[in-house]
């Protein structure tokens, strides 16, 4: 396991902007399916690109949708990647045809599990960082790679202090 860069920057997604740049996602992958017929299944990378491939299935209308999960992070250390469920190989084969969507690319390790898995699939993210930009075919938005990226189900609402008063 090791230790990552600390992280100066902070980038908070809300739900509602989660919502628009996967839609904005699903925008830029309809028609670039392999043939007319557009995707033949969605595999999520469990667990943070489930909302994404919900919402961008919803969008492409592709109702064949699987998983695939690996676990690469401990907070925010990184250890090794681990596969730790298989989509159905029967269904996603070499992954012609296939769309495999994450929250984001960071250093791009998660990625390379999955192409192993599906060498042919289109990988999808919503937000990429520059050192996992090469394993991304299409993602949305990129911030600098010493920025951390706050999803909405890690976050909740509270109460900050006003700027004056802080001293
Ligand atoms: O490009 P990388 O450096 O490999 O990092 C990106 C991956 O890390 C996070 O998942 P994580 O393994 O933390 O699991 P989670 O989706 O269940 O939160 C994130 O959702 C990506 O899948
Ligand atoms: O910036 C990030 N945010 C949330 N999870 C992550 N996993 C790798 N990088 C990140
Ligand atoms: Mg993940």
């Amino acid at each position: 396991m090791t230790d990552r860069l600390p992280h100066e920057k902070g980038f908070h997604v809300s739900w509602d902007q989660l919502h628009r740049d996967a839609r904005a996602l699903a925008w830029r992958l309809q028609g670039e399916g392999p043939d007319e017929g557009g995707w033949r299944a969605v595999v999520a990378i469990t667990r943070g690109g489930m909302a994404p491939a919900m919402i961008v299935a919803r969008e492409l209308d592709i109702r064949m949708v699987d998983t695939i999960s690996v676990k690469s992070y401990n907070h925010q250390t990184q250890a090794e990647p681990k596969v730790i469920k298989s989509p159905d190989m029967d269904v996603v084969g070499d992954g012609t045809g296939v769309l495999v969507v994450d929250d984001l690319v960071d250093t791009g390790r998660t990625l390379e599990v999955v192409r192993k898995h599906m060498p042919k699939a289109h990988i999808a993210t919503v937000y990429a960082k520059p050192m996992g930009r090469p394993q991304v075919n299409t993602f949305i938005t990129e911030v600098s790679q010493d920025t951390w990226i706050f999803f909405p189900w890690d976050m909740a609402l509270q109460y900050v202090e006003p700027y004056r008063g802080k001293d």
